[in-house]
């Protein structure tokens, strides 16, 4: 098992009021598998997301890697977990506009300590197969919406994570892209690569061995 959440709860305050937003929430997730998760807007897919991705805190419950217990890690090792471990591509893609295409893909690499010929070689092949080698010098603000993600995607996966999250990955993308990348994502998968996709897209989730509801602040399995 690769990632396993246990007895998740989590709410977040709002004004004078708590909201509750996932409650004794349990899911497994097994080296390999592809995984899709669906649900109303609102429901709380996003917060699921941060929270196999390290990124918030849950207010109860256990997040184990391998076994291994997250929470129980300093921040530093908590940090050095995602670096190497998790690619996370966001709802608004977190792109950093002060940088060009070029450097926002080599940005994890730099993290964790490549060097620049290997860093130069994994941007030229993860933008070719992306098909975004003619905008890699670009300023991230003369971007359109799908050339963002998918550099967002780039970034994402070029230093191969175990695990790939992703919160509406192809949002904004014609159909014949985003069956390409649903293509990269399979095969990144069918080497090793964990997938965990939120969407509202059926032809996404199809791509998928497991699709999951979020639904009362729980997960369900969906049997189609
Ligand atoms: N940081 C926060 N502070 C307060 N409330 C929050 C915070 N983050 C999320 N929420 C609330 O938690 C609920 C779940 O939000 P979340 O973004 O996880 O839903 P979602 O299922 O991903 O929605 P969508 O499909 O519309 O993107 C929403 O009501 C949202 O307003």
């Amino acid at each position: 098992m690769i990632l396993e959440l246990r007895g998740i709860k989590k709410s977040f305050r709002n004004g004078m009021k708590y909201q509750s937003i996932l409650e004794d929430l349990d899911i497994k997730i097994y080296e390999g598998d592809s995984i899709a998760i669906k649900g109303k807007s609102g429901c709380g897919k996003s917060t699921l997301l941060h929270i196999l991705a390290g990124l918030i805190t849950s207010d109860a419950g256990e997040i184990l890697f391998k076994g291994m217990n997250l929470s129980q890690l300093s921040e530093e090792d908590q940090a050095n977990y995602r670096r190497k471990n998790v690619g996370y591509i966001t709802q608004n893609f977190h792109l950093l506009d002060d940088r060009n295409v070029y450097d926002n893909i080599a940005l994890p690499l730099q993290y964790l300590e490549f060097n620049k010929i290997q860093i130069k070689e994994k941007v030229e092949k993860v933008s070719h197969d992306l098909e975004i080698e003619h905008i890699i010098k670009r300023d991230i603000t003369t971007l359109s919406g799908g050339e963002r993600q998918r550099v967002a995607i780039a970034r994402a996966i070029i230093k191969e994570p175990a695990i790939l999250l992703a919160d509406e990955p192809t949002g904004s993308l014609d159909d014949k892209t985003e069956e390409s990348i649903m293509e990269i994502f399979k095969n990144l998968n069918e080497k090793g690569m964990t997938l965990a996709i939120v969407t509202h897209d059926n032809s996404v989730s199809s791509y998928c061995k497991q699709v999951y509801e979020l639904k009362n602040k729980k997960l369900y399995s969906v049997i189609y």
